[in-house]
């Protein structure tokens, strides 16, 4: 394993067939010598080649020793840079469509009419109690 640093634009310029890298994990493999034998074609790796092959080699669902072949090819670790596409974790709470804060910012908009409309209720007898107690003494 090598801890040398690559950014995506290191990774992109190794896109061909002889010199295909692709990231993973934030991780940089070099699968050049790999991609005749990889059992799901050289295709599928072509099209990732130079990317962020992350999604698509978890959504295959590979098995352990698919995952300990590709220890062997990694090349480095990937630096991310400001600009960088963002990391494709294969994680479904990244992708799926998280319900939106609208129903409890609606609930708030509610209670905050509420408060307001109590809060002037309770000026408007603070300040009648008061002028009624300023009579009563004059
Ligand atoms: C880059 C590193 C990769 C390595 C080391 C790798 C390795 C392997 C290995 C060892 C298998 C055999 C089944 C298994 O053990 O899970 C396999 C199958 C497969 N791989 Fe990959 N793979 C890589 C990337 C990808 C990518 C990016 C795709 C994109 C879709 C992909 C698609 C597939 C498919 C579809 C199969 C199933 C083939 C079949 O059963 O007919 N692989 N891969």
């Amino acid at each position: 394993m090598s801890d040398k640093q690559y950014t995506y634009s290191d990774v992109a310029e190794h896109k061909t067939k002889k010199d295909l890298w692709v990231v993973i994990h934030d991780k940089v493999y070099n699968v050049s010598s790999f991609i005749d034998e990889h059992p799901g074609g050289e295709e599928v790796l072509l099209d990732v080649s130079g990317q962020d092959a992350t999604e698509a080699f978890e959504d295959v669902g590979h098995s352990d020793e698919a995952r300990e072949i590709l220890e062997k090819l990694q090349a480095g670790v990937l630096k991310r840079q400001p600009g960088d596409p963002a990391p494709k974790a294969g994680d479904p709470s990244a992708a799926g469509a998280k319900p939106g804060p609208q129903g409890s910012a609606a609930g708030f908009g509610v209670g905050l009419y509420a408060i307001i409309l109590v809060g002037g209720a309770l000026a408007f007898g603070a300040y009648q109690f008061l002028q009624a107690k300023q009579q009563h003494e004059q």
